[in-house]
C-alpha cells in the first residue's frame, strides 16, 4: 500500500474545472478567471459562472437573477419551524437544521435528474440568505423581513438582517464577501460534499455535509474565531502580549496559516482593502488597526521563532469586514456558507457528471 499522508497533505484526489490555486505564487482562479477580476462582478454572475462554467451573457444573467429573486422567499410553515430553534454562540447549528428542513419542503428533494438538480441549486442559493437572516431575527423574537427584489444578493441579505438599506459601500462589501467565499478547490467542506455526492446522495444532503464540515474552527469556523479574538484582545496595546502568549503556548491564532498557500492568500489582500474602505467610511479604524497590528507582529515573530513567515488567510480580514458591517460573530460561519453554497453546488454537479465512489484506504496499525 502507498505511504500514508497525514491530513492527505499534497494528495491529488480528483480533476476539477471549477477552480485553480497556485499556493506558491498566491493565485486563485474560478473557472480560469483570476479572483481579482471577479471581485467586482455581482454574486449572481459569479454563482452562475461557478455552476454553469461560463460568465453569463446579459440575458443569461438577467434570467438567473430573476430566478434567484423569485426563489428568495421561504414558506410560512418553514418560518414556524425556524422560530423553534435556539442557538447560542453558533448560528450554523440552526442553519444546518433549516437546510435539512428546506429539503423536506422541496418536492424535488429526491429527484436526481439534471433539471431537478438545476431547480434545487437555484432554490438553495436563493434561500440561504433568507434563512440565515430569519434565523437570526427569530433568535431574539423578531419576525423575518421580506426580501427586497430591487436589491442585490448581498445588499438584500444585509437588509433582511437589520431592516436598514445598506450604504453603497456596505452593499459592495457584502457582495465581495460572498464572491471571495464562494469557492476554493478541494477545501475540507467541499471534499466532504464530494464524498457524499460520490455515493449519489442528493444535493441537499451533500450541502449539509459541506455545512457540517465548514463549521470547525480549523476551517470556516475560524472567521468567528477571529471576531472573538478581536473582542478578547480589546485594544491595540494588548496585541503583542496576546499573540506572543499564544505562540509561546503553541496555540493556533485564528485566521492565519493555510495548507496550500505558502504566501499571502489573494483573497485576504482584497478583504483587507474592503475592510480599510469600510473603516474609513465609518470614521473608525479601531478594528482595522488592531488587525493590521496582529498581522505585522505575527509575521515577524513567526520568522523569529520558525524561520518562515505566516500570513492571514481568507478568514482574517473577512472577520474585520463583518465587524464594520455590524454582523454578530455567531453569524460568521453561516454567512461564509451563503457564499460557498455556489461552489459546493458546482462541485456536486461535477462529481455527478463523472462519478466514481470516493473510497480511499486506511493503513491498519
Ligand atoms: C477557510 C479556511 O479553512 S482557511 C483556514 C482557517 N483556519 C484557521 O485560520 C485556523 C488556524 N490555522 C490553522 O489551524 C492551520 O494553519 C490550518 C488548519 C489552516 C492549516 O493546517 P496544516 O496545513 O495542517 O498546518 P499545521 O496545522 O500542521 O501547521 C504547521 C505548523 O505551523 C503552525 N501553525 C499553523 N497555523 C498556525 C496559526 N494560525 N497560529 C499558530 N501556529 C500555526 C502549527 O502549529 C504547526 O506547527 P508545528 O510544525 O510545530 O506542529
Ligand atoms: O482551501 C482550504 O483548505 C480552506 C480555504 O481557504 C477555503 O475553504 O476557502
Amino acid at each position: 500500500m502507498e505511504e500514508m499522508k497525514k491530513g492527505l497533505e499534497g494528495v491529488v484526489a480528483l480533476d476539477t474545472k471549477i477552480s485553480y490555486i497556485d499556493g506558491i505564487q498566491g493565485i486563485l482562479k474560478y473557472r480560469g478567471i483570476k479572483i481579482e477580476d471577479l471581485a467586482d462582478l455581482s454574486y449572481d454572475a459569479v454563482s452562475y459562472l461557478l455552476i454553469n462554467g461560463k460568465i453569463p451573457g446579459e440575458a443569461e444573467l438577467s434570467e438567473y437573477s430573476r430566478m434567484l429573486k423569485e426563489n428568495r422567499r421561504i414558506n410560512g410553515k418553514q418560518i414556524e419551524v425556524l422560530k423553534e430553534f435556539e442557538f447560542g454562540t453558533e448560528a450554523l447549528d440552526g442553519l444546518r437544521t433549516a437546510i435539512s428542513c428546506t429539503a423536506h419542503f422541496d418536492e424535488e428533494n429526491n429527484h436526481h435528474t439534471p433539471d431537478a438538480n438545476k431547480n434545487k441549486s437555484i432554490r438553495l442559493v436563493a434561500k440561504f440568505p433568507t434563512i440565515v437572516a430569519a434565523l437570526h431575527r427569530a433568535s431574539f423574537g423578531e419576525k423575518p423581513i421580506e426580501p427586497m427584489d430591487n436589491l442585490s444578493h448581498g445588499a438584500n441579505f444585509l437588509y433582511m438582517l437589520s431592516g436598514k438599506i445598506p450604504t453603497e459601500l456596505e452593499a459592495e462589501a457584502m457582495e465581495k464577501d460572498l464572491i471571495l467565499s464562494a469557492e476554493h478547490e478541494l477545501n475540507p467542506s467541499t471534499f466532504a460534499l464530494r464524498i457524499a455526492a460520490s455515493t449519489l446522495s442528493d444535493l441537499y444532503s451533500a450541502v449539509i455535509c459541506g455545512l457540517c464540515t465548514l463549521k470547525g474552527p480549523l476551517h470556516g469556523g475560524a472567521r468567528k474565531g477571529v471576531m472573538d479574538m478581536l473582542d478578547e484582545i480589546g485594544s491595540i496595546e494588548n496585541v503583542r502580549d496576546y499573540t506572543l502568549g499564544k505562540l509561546e503556548n503553541k496555540e493556533k491564532i485564528m485566521g492565519f496559516g493555510h495548507r496550500v498557500y505558502k504566501t499571502l492568500d489573494p483573497r485576504a489582500r482584497i478583504y483587507k482593502d474592503v475592510a480599510r474602505a469600510l473603516a474609513e467610511e465609518n470614521g473608525d479604524t479601531y478594528w482595522f488597526d488592531m488587525a493590521e497590528e496582529i498581522e505585522h507582529i505575527l509575521y515577524h515573530e513567526f520568522i523569529e521563532i520558525r524561520g518562515k513567515p505566516i500570513y492571514p488567510n481568507v478568514d482574517f480580514y473577512s472577520a474585520v469586514v463583518y465587524k464594520y458591517l455590524d454582523i454578530p460573530a455567531e453569524l460568521a460561519t453561516s454567512i461564509f456558507a451563503m457564499g460557498r453554497v455556489s461552489g459546493w453546488i458546482a462541485h456536486c454537479m461535477e462529481q455527478y457528471s463523472d462519478n466514481r465512489v470516493i473510497r480511499p484506504r486506511a493503513h491498519t496499525v
